[in-house]
């Protein structure tokens, strides 16, 4: 392809994206796969070079911009390289009519720039918006992080995590033994942190609230050297399912799943009732502290979305809190650096359950929020997490 029908391919996946965004549809990711699964005649190269405009437009667009072009213009104000390729060849762009609004620069949407965790500054408003790095935890089922320090001598040991390694970009780590054989994960050092902090021991039994496809809980799984009992409950299926040969692979056997109906969380996990050691609520979330991951986020949440996922993470929590055993432990995380999810939600917890004392979470990294801890891209190079911990009355 030459590069003026790359930068037309970038425009017509941005098209598709932008729409996805508005209607709730698929991730950029899973777009910009099917745009090249139809279009074999794309190299690799192509691709490669297609998806890193599109990524570029789109982090460079906090509002959802009007169109694929009006994203790709904006790109090209500062990159007269970029410009030079609207030059109407037959499979390029038309040229640029000085009647044309390119889409204007900024980090995040305009509503949500007050939204934030009085620790988000423009630093790290800039970090959001970088490369995320490719992490992985080292599974200790099965081995040590020295052992896996064999099997990969690309990584380094992570800055933060015990049991963290950090690869070059691009790295396929799927594609390697150790992988196969369930020594590590890849898994975000934040991630990792907030599972450590979980304080979780062998014997336990513990209550993985929205486990998804498990990430946290092959995590505490591990922690409790396989002793003991997780209940892994979700109310989608089809994350749920994904975790089943994730927990083979990682030599995990204490896990079961329990599949939720959203709304009647509570019926389905009655057998629990004051039993559990601890309960972690990773709950639904913006994903803000994801952004360096999914930059199209950006253009997803909406104030009204918003308001409901708040208010689910507020019921998911009062659940959690029934089923804790006196003085079991109760984990909040998000990845999430907006306060209402974070130190609010946290606050508005303790205002209903005064009976539970707040302890701040035992962590690597990461700063006092209230009554939490944030973990954020400049301050900690991880993922953005709230995390906040309560011991239940006795
Ligand atoms: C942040 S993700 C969890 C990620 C997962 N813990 C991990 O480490 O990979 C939030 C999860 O909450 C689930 N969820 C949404 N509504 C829920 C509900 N009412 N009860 C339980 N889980 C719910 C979503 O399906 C999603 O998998």
């Amino acid at each position: 392809m030459k590069p003026s029908a790359r930068m037309q391919a970038a425009i017509e996946l941005l098209d598709e994206i932008i729409a996805s965004s508005r209607e709730g549809g698929a991730a950029a990711d899973t777009v910009i796969a099917r745009y090249f699964k139809s279009r074999r005649y794309a190299g690799s190269k192509d691709r490669r070079a297609v998806r890193e405009l599109v990524y570029r437009a789109i982090r460079r667009s906090g509002e959802r911009p009007a169109s694929g072009r009006a994203a790709m213009l904006g790109l090209a104000d500062a990159a007269p390289e970029l410009a030079a390729l609207f030059d109407g060849s037959p499979h390029g762009p038309a040229p640029a009519d000085a009647e044309e609004e390119p889409a204007l620069a900024s980090a995040a949407p305009d509503w949500l720039r007050d939204q934030f965790d009085p620790l988000i500054d423009d630093a790290e408003l800039a970090a959001m918006l970088g490369r995320a790095p490719l992490d992985l935890r080292v599974n200790r089922l099965e081995g040590s992080r020295d052992e896996a320090l064999v099997a990969f001598p690309e990584a380094e040991r992570a800055r933060l995590s015990p049991i963290g390694l950090r690869l070059p970009d691009g790295f396929q780590v799927e594609a390697t033994d150790a992988w196969r054989t369930g020594l590590v994960e890849v898994q975000d050092e934040g991630s990792q942190l907030l599972s450590l902090a979980c304080r979780a021991e062998a014997g336990m039994t513990v209550l993985d609230l929205c486990a998804g496809a498990g990430g946290k809980t092959l995590a505490l799984a591990a922690e409790m050297g396989d002793r003991g009992r997780i209940v892994a409950a979700d109310t989608d299926r089809a994350r749920l399912s994904r975790m089943v040969p994730r927990l083979e692979r990682a030599g995990v056997s204490i896990v079961e799943t329990r599949l939720l109906d959203p709304g009647r969380e509570r019926a389905a996990l009655a057998d629990l009732g004051g039993t559990a050691d601890i309960v972690l609520v990773d709950a639904p979330c913006s994903g803000t502290g994801t952004w360096r991951r999914n930059p199209e986020l950006r253009w997803r949440l909406t104030p009204e979305r918003l308001d409901r996922l708040v208010s689910l993470q507020a019921r998911l929590l009062d659940i959690a809190a029934e089923l804790l055993r006196p003085g079991g432990h109760l984990v909040y995380a998000v990845c999430s650096l907006l306060e209402a999810e974070g130190r609010g939600q946290a606050a508005a917890f303790a205002g209903r359950h005064s009976g539970f004392v707040s302890e701040v979470p035992d962590m690597a990294g990461g700063r006092r929020s209230g009554e939490g801890a944030l973990l954020s891209p400049a301050h900690d190079g991880t993922d953005g997490f709230f995390v906040a911990r309560w011991r239940a009355p006795c």
